[in-house]
């Protein structure tokens, strides 16, 4: 018997190389006093705990991943990892050392939350661990598995969102809690049903908000808006009628305010965060919190929710932030008892006292303290409130490393009771007249690891409120202060506070019913009458655009606004049809593209569906433009008769005769009945062959879920068919490369690159979470 794998042995040494952002190698030393002072004046928890959770703070996070999509389709995945691989990963022993096996996060529903532990050695030198790497890297490729932190599941899951919901994601990427979401607006789906839900999802920082595209595309969810705006300035639209001619408001059922924070809580993910960790940090980020919780909670409707987190252990980014909105709606809102949601998740309450110190690090009682000379950003907000016993922060949960080996994070739930004009100075007429102090406002940027807006942030109708004059009672000299201060430093664009701002954005055009596109792809696919054919667009204004996409109505409503150009639309809707440019003479150049290809079977005739068998799903998988000659004779006759064009082939495995073979890619772990779900992809018969029309990812996925060996396949990408079509690919490529325009590095989002290690985080800005 081997010894067990010890966690402090991996990973607690006290001093370790990592790579800074600049590629260079640097010593981690896991200490930092001043944060060690900050935090137990904070009081988080007894003096006999503290060890346990200070200590934990220097152990490497373990790995934890998510399984995605449908419900069936999940569970699937989820009875795969349980019973075919975890029974053989059991006592695996490496070097002597015994890893506990891969285990169902306890809080997580219906287990579709894993957490797993194994040193990079295991993964190298255990087959049954390297077969279980193996499978996570690719189910993650195709989207069946996300790596995501135990901690970031858990604000989608107390949002409570229902398939009827609309959301918004005011701080979204790069996209695992979006993704989380849009899972949940489409649970429950019905059959030819688009949901009435809507997800919008925004991220002030352009390049961020391509990277949350590129983590969302695989869920192809048409009720997904991605928008790049500043959270704290959502604007007011007026939206066009729905199908009923009623007009509907631009509020929210559920929103989610997962913020820029300090990121303090990450350090078992960004050990860099150790050397970096300052006073300063989260003072610069309290503000801009603020702002957009403000908001988000002037975008719910009445009697919605709206959950506000950060992955920050710091009470000025967390409940001080809460209290302040709850102080400036005047009881319009009110925080959620979510003690029996999640009932197996350990949390420990929100805080109702806490510190408040200087830039370097002097303690100051209350905002009516503050030296004229303190070094800081200040404002009375930062402090608790005098009536901080009757906001029932003890309701906010704060999640620690040590109570079930996780990150640490902040949650607060709150409930919008009725509307209500957010009051910034409510402390003027509730408060014994506390007058701001403002100081030398000398934050750097570099302090606030993902402080993205921390002057700029004012909602419409307030002024920063470090910048306001009457509203905040800035005694006249600080104004004066101020306005020097303003005449010194330019007021920054917007590309130089969140980079790159992108190119103009193509419009969203939509087609309406009786385009001629519209009804040439309606007749050829046999399109049902209850399709709401008028929510098709194209993003171009060319007579001939390329592609087609499909949005569902509410999207339309918010796209149709009159007021749209207020809102930095940077992606929706589900690519569907692609204009093929072909040679094959075929009624409809339009083929359906693999991502709108669930949706739309849902609604085609089955004129242009055939269903395939095993033998055939072989050929094509392996064979490079398979001629009709190479499928079995008896069915030579049928594919012959098939007019040309696109076609949609339905592979229904519980038809299969051998469906319980064990899937050879798994031999030995005895999975059997691998594949269940029915598959249904998209194949162009030209003249004399057929060609389908995946992607080499979607091809590689399809082949390993149904045991047939892989066969590379460069044709599908490069080489012109036998027909001479213009190659799929290269059309792909093509729609691919304008929806893309001017964004860089859209691609390496964290979580989406197998389940290796817990580095590599953009930028290991503390604050980036997944
Ligand atoms: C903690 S991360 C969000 C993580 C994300 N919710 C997820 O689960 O993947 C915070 C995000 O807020 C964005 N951000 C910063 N300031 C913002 C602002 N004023 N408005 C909108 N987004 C902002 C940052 O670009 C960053 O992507």
């Amino acid at each position: 018997m081997g010894r067990r794998f010890n966690k402090k042995k991996n990973a607690g040494s006290r001093k370790k190389e990592q790579r800074d952002p600049n590629g260079s190698y640097v010593e981690i030393v896991k200490e930092n006093a001043q944060m060690e002072e900050y935090y137990k004046a904070q009081n988080l928890m007894s003096d006999e705990e503290w060890p346990l959770f200070w200590e934990n703070l220097k152990v490497t996070l373990p790995t934890t991943f998510r399984i995605t999509g449908t419900r069936s389709h999940a569970a699937e995945i989820r009875d795969t990892v349980k019973n075919a691989f975890v029974p053989h990963l059991t006592n695996i022993s490496v070097d002597g050392v015994i890893s506990a096996p891969p285990r169902p996060l306890e809080w997580y529903p219906d287990d579709f939350g894993w957490h797993f532990e194994v040193p990079r050695t295991m993964l190298k030198k255990s087959p049954e661990y390297a077969k279980f790497h193996q499978f996570l890297v690719a189910e993650t490729e195709v989207g069946n598995i996300s790596r995501q932190e135990a901690v970031s599941m858990i604000p989608p899951l107390l949002l409570d969102v229902q398939p009827h919901h609309w959301v918004m994601d005011m701080c979204a990427a790069p996209g695992s809690k979006t993704a989380q979401i849009i899972e949940m607006v489409h649970a429950n789906e019905q059959p030819k049903v688009v949901p009435s839900g809507l997800v919008l999802a925004n991220d002030v920082e352009y390049r961020r908000a391509h990277m949350l595209i590129h983590q969302t595309k695989r869920l192809q969810s048409p009720c997904l808006l991605v928008t790049n705006n500043d959270a704290a300035m959502i604007p007011n639209l007026k939206l066009a009628p729905n199908k009923d001619g009623k007009s509907v408001p631009f509020e929210f059922d559920r929103v989610l305010a997962d913020v820029p924070c300090s990121g303090d809580a990450t350090l078992r993910k960004n050990p860099m965060i150790w050397s970096r960790w300052t006073h300063g940090g989260a003072m610069g980020l309290h503000q801009t919190q603020v702002h957009i919780l403000q908001r988000g909670a002037q975008m719910l409707k009445v009697g919605g929710r709206i959950v506000y987190s950060t992955c920050s252990f710091n009470p000025m980014e967390n409940e001080a932030v809460v209290a302040e909105m709850l102080n400036r709606a005047g009881g319009a809102l009110e925080l959620v008892d979510v003690s029996e949601e999640l009932p197996k998740l350990k949390r420990r309450p929100g805080l109702s006292s806490w510190k408040v110190f200087t830039k370097d690090g002097k303690m100051v009682e209350t905002f009516e303290d503050l030296p004229e000379n303190a070094n800081g950003r200040f404002l009375p907000s930062m402090w608790a409130p005098k009536n901080v016993d009757s906001l029932n922060l003890d309701r906010c949960l704060r999640i620690y490393p040590h109570l079930q080996d996780t990150g640490g994070f902040f949650v607060a739930v709150l409930k919008k009771k009725e509307s209500f004009v957010p009051n910034p100075t409510w402390r003027a007429g509730n408060e014994a007249a506390s007058e701001e102090k403002t100081e030398e406002v000398t934050e750097s940027k570099g302090e606030a690891t993902e402080s993205k807006g921390e002057e700029a942030a004012a909602p419409e109708g307030e002024e920063s409120a470090a910048t306001t004059g009457d509203k905040h009672k800035l005694d006249s000299a600080a104004q004066e202060d101020e306005s020097a201060e303003k005449a010194k430093k330019p007021r920054m664009s917007r590309s130089e506070r969140y980079g790159n701002v992108g190119p103009k954005e193509e419009p969203f055009l939509f087609l309406g019913s009786e385009h001629n596109d519209v009804k040439l792809i309606s007749g050829f696919y046999g399109l049902e009458k209850e399709f709401p054919t008028d929510q098709f667009l194209v993003r171009s204004e060319s007579e001939r655009s390329k592609a087609v996409y499909f949005v569902s109505e509410a999207v339309k409503c918010i796209l149709k606004s009159e007021d749209i150009d207020r809102l930095k639309v940077v992606n929706t809707g589900v690519r569907t049809f692609i204009r093929q440019d072909s040679n094959t003479p075929a009624s409809c150049l339009f083929r359906v593209h693999s991502e709108g290809i669930a949706m739309m079977r849902q609604f085609c005739s089955n004129a242009r569906v055939v269903p395939v068998q095993m033998d055939i799903m072989t050929i094509l998988l392996q064979s490079p433009y398979p001629k009709i000659s190479e499928f079995p004779e008896e069915v030579q006759a049928e594919l012959e008769a098939l007019p040309t064009g696109c076609c949609l082939f339905e592979f229904d495995p519980a038809l299969e005769k051998d469906k319980d073979r064990p899937n050879p890619r798994w031999e030995g772990q005895g999975i059997t009945g691998f594949v269940k779900d029915k598959m249904i992809f998209p194949v162009w018969k030209a003249q004399v062959s057929f060609n389908m029309l995946l992607n080499k990812q979607e091809r590689k996925s399809l082949a390993m879920r149904l045991g047939v060996e892989y066969v590379d396949a460069p044709h599908v990408i490069t080489k012109k068919d036998a027909s001479g079509d213009t190659p799929m690919a290269e059309v792909d490529a093509e729609v691919d490369a304008e929806e893309a325009e001017g964004t860089e590095g859209t691609e390496g989002t964290e979580g989406t690159e197998g389940t290796e290690g817990t580095e590599g985080t953009e930028g290991t800005e503390g604050a980036e979470e997944d």
